[in-house]
């Protein structure tokens, strides 16, 4: 039997309030330090491990934290959730994007059909469209080959897919499997639209319109301004253009496309990455095969997520360890830094998956909650991140704790020897110091150059950003804010925060305006 309950009803977590606060920088020096960096890592799916040396933990504080996922019933709830339970309360829907890459549990009927065997079909459906563009089997009215895809989305829509592709282009350039260059286009500013068509040949091109809704103003916008380009230049707009929607959307059964393909009202848009809405323009850039890959990696990380045992399930520990910093130890961030060019827009596309799940002041049942939820998140690929804002991580007044990915080997593999050591040792290098100078600090006595240490950092350590390593890396996430939602009593999957400020924007551009809105209206020239 579940019960959701607010985390400070819970005696465990009255526990955890009251364990031995760990000294960072003294646990992580000297030989302690070098066995902690051995013992408190977890094996991942592709290689990967996630090692936590480097948080304020201690076994005390470990033991809180299974008593704490043990009383709040995570490993549970995340079965129910799988297994099909209406875990998205504030709409009253299942919630099934682990499902896009497996069947973890029961076989889930909802809507008259089962629901693995429909994400397979969108699926073949789109691999079975990427392989005919490719063969040139579908082309333009010129009978010519498309040698580029367009998405047009924002938010979920956006930013996973995006990332995704960011993350795997020179992996699959290397790799002899790139297809077709992607771009993307998202923003309402006419610069974004215009700046992407003045970049490609439209003619050789075909748009990828995506909204689960089919109701985004940004989307709808920028659809019609990519239908009067393609207009301009002499082009059939239908022949150029494919959807992915929900099957209830407006945009399901329009003839304005080549094609359909559906995801469904229980992939919440920010879990979409796996389903049609990052299906479609990964499999067009990278072939159907790479898609199947990065599914694989999330499946296989799901499974790991499913374990009832904390200390071999790196999602639902590293979810604890963020609600003990956060709610425990009280701090509002976390920084997400990844040492790898390719995860340029990873940390972007957490932004949103973190903050639009787990951003939450009302719990389950929409009463209020006493205690901080989701941190802000942000991040920058590392060494970049090191010469920005790196100066408040090591001596601002706030601790911020970070999340480091790390990757053995690089993607392109071209790499020189400077002053004995290869840029990728240098990068390694980096991720490695800074993990230690947040952790341990270093006494000087004057306060301008001291470092208090005692900042935690976790670490993912892989071999190569891959479709399979990215795949985990994805669901890597996707798993723990489930968790820290779970956690926090609150519904990670809705996101009724976004709703306000798209009414009076209309209210905005339909002149029904007053006070301070219709003042800004003029200031803006609206
Ligand atoms: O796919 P859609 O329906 O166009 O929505 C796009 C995005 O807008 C949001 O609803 C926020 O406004 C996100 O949750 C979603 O990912």
């Amino acid at each position: 039997m579940i019960t959701w309950n607010n985390l400070d009803t819970l005696d465990s977590y009255k526990e955890l309030s009251k364990a031995s606060r760990v000294n960072l920088a003294e646990v992580m020096s000297g030989e302690n330090g070098a066995e902690r960096v051995k013992n408190y890592s977890i094996p991942m799916a592709e290689g990967f491990s996630y090692n936590y040396a480097a948080k304020a933990v201690d076994d005390d504080v470990l033991d809180a934290l299974v008593k704490l996922a043990k009383e709040a019933q995570l490993a549970e709830k995340f079965k129910a959730l799988y297994n099909g339970e209406v875990v998205n309360t504030g709409e009253k829907r299942l919630v099934l994007h682990h499902m896009t890459r497996g069947q973890l549990g029961d076989a889930v009927n909802a809507d008259g059909v089962d629901k693995r065997a429909f994400y397979v079909e969108q699926q073949n459906r789109i691999a079975d469209f990427a392989n005919k563009v490719h063969a040139g089997e579908i082309t333009n009215a010129a009978g010519e080959k498309f040698t580029t895809v367009v998405q047009i989305g924002i938010g979920g829509s956006d930013l996973g897919p995006r990332a995704m592709y960011l993350a795997l282009e020179n992996w699959a350039k290397k790799n002899n499997t790139f297809k077709m260059e992607a771009k993307f286009i998202s923003n309402v500013d006419p610069d974004d639209a215009a700046a992407v068509l003045n970049s490609i040949d439209v003619a050789h091109s075909i748009f990828v319109l995506v909204s689960k809704s089919g109701t985004t103003l940004e989307t709808l916008t920028n659809e019609s301004f990519v239908k009067d380009a393609l207009k301009k230049a002499g082009l059939d707009a239908s022949k150029h253009m494919i959807a992915v929607t929900s099957e209830t959307s407006p945009l399901a059964k329009s003839d304005d496309y080549l094609a359909a393909f559906f995801m469904d009202d229980y992939i919440g848009g920010r879990f979409s990455s796996t389903s049609a809405v990052g299906g479609a323009v990964l499999s067009l850039a990278f072939g159907p095969e790479v898609f199947a890959q990065f599914l694989e990696g999330a499946a296989a990380e799901d499974k790991l997520s499913a374990n009832e045992d904390v200390l071999k399930n790196p999602e639902m520990l590293d979810a604890l360890i963020g609600v003990y910093e956060r709610n425990v130890l009280g701090y509002p961030c976390t920084a997400v830094l990844p040492y790898s060019q390719a995860l340029n827009r990873f940390p972007a596309h957490l932004q949103q998956l973190d903050m639009e799940s787990n951003g939450k002041s009302v719990n389950r049942f929409g009463e209020p909650v006493s205690y901080p939820t989701g941190p802000v998140i942000f991040g920058e690929p590392g060494t970049n991140g090191q010469h920005s804002f790196y100066q408040l991580l090591h001596q601002g007044t706030d601790i911020v704790p970070l999340q480091f990915v790390g990757f053995k080997n690089n993607q392109i593999g071209t790499d020189v020897v400077i002053q004995d050591s290869t840029s990728q040792q240098k990068l390694c290098a980096n991720v490695a110091a800074q993990i230690v100078a947040f952790a341990c600090g270093k006494s000087d006595e004057n306060r301008n150059k001291n470092f208090e240490g005692g900042r935690p950092s976790s670490i993912i350590i892989g071999d190569q950003v891959n479709p399979g390593s990215l795949g985990a890396l994805l669901a890597h996430f996707e798993n723990k804010i489930m968790f820290q939602g779970f956690l926090w009593n609150v519904n990670s999957f809705d996101q009724e925060g976004v709703q306000l400020g798209k009414v009076l924007a209309k209210r905005v551009l339909a002149h029904e305006t007053d006070g301070a809105l219709k003042v800004f209206s003029d200031l803006l020239n609206i």
